[in-house]
């Protein structure tokens, strides 16, 4: 299972927890965020680390400049971008990279949900990831029912996501045993390995890193 940890904001503690080699490494580009990263440069980091971008509702101009400056590898759609605006932004030809970008496309859920929606993102998006649904497009914190997945009916790769924090690793094993886990891909962790919004806990992280790896 890969691990993305998500809405890193402070220079030294990416440093810090690029140490750990998570899979991914998510930087929010939406202002209204706490975690928004307004800093200019995104400190150089391993090759094995992917950068995504994580964006609500943005120009796709907006995308390709944060793309093309930060040499971003994933971007992650957090708001109602359409099965268009995807496919748009997958075949912008990139100045930082020969390669279409990866796309993320993120849904949120709360108790039910109508999988029918996924349908036209199949041919657009890379991967999905289920987040739930909160006040805030995400960083909410809170869990959803991971049971809702096992009708998931897709067979693209998905982050899960949504409150996970080290209380979750009991309820992660059950899930990486039920058959609601066959495509998840990842999980992406954020606010509950923070001591403040976008200042992640090392130690925290390592210890859950643990578990991802050999559990
Ligand atoms: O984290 C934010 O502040 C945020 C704001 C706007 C859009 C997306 C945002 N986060 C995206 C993520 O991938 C989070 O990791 C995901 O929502 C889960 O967060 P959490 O519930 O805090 O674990």
């Amino acid at each position: 299972m890969k691990l993305k940890i998500c809405g890193m904001k402070y220079l030294d503690n990416i440093k810090q927890v690029a140490t750990l080699q998570p899979d991914y490494l998510g930087f929010i580009f939406y202002e209204k965020s706490a975690r928004h990263f307004d800093t200019k440069v995104i400190p150089e980091l391993p090759e094995t680390i992917k950068k995504t971008g994580v964006f609500v509702n943005a120009e796709i101009d907006f995308v390709i400049d944060k793309i093309n400056k930060h040499n971003l590898q994933v971007v992650q759609l957090h708001g109602k971008e359409t099965p268009k605006y995807c496919n748009d932004l997958r075949h912008t030809k990139l100045v930082s990279m020969p390669l279409p970008i990866k796309i993320i496309k993120a849904f949120s859920i709360k108790d039910e949900f109508n999988f029918d929606v996924l349908k036209p993102y199949e041919t657009v998006c890379d991967y999905f990831l289920f987040d739930t649904k909160g006040k805030l497009p995400g960083g909410n914190g809170l869990t959803f029912n991971w049971n809702t997945l096992n009708k998931y009916p897709s067979t693209k790769p998905f982050f899960l996501s949504g409150g996970i924090g080290i209380e979750q690793i009991k309820n992660l094993k059950k899930f990486q045993q039920s058959i609601a886990s066959k495509y998840c891909y990842a999980i992406d962790v954020n606010s509950k390995f923070e001591t403040k919004p976008g200042l992640k806990n090392i130690e925290f992280l390592k210890e859950f890193k643990q578990y991802i790896i050999t559990k």
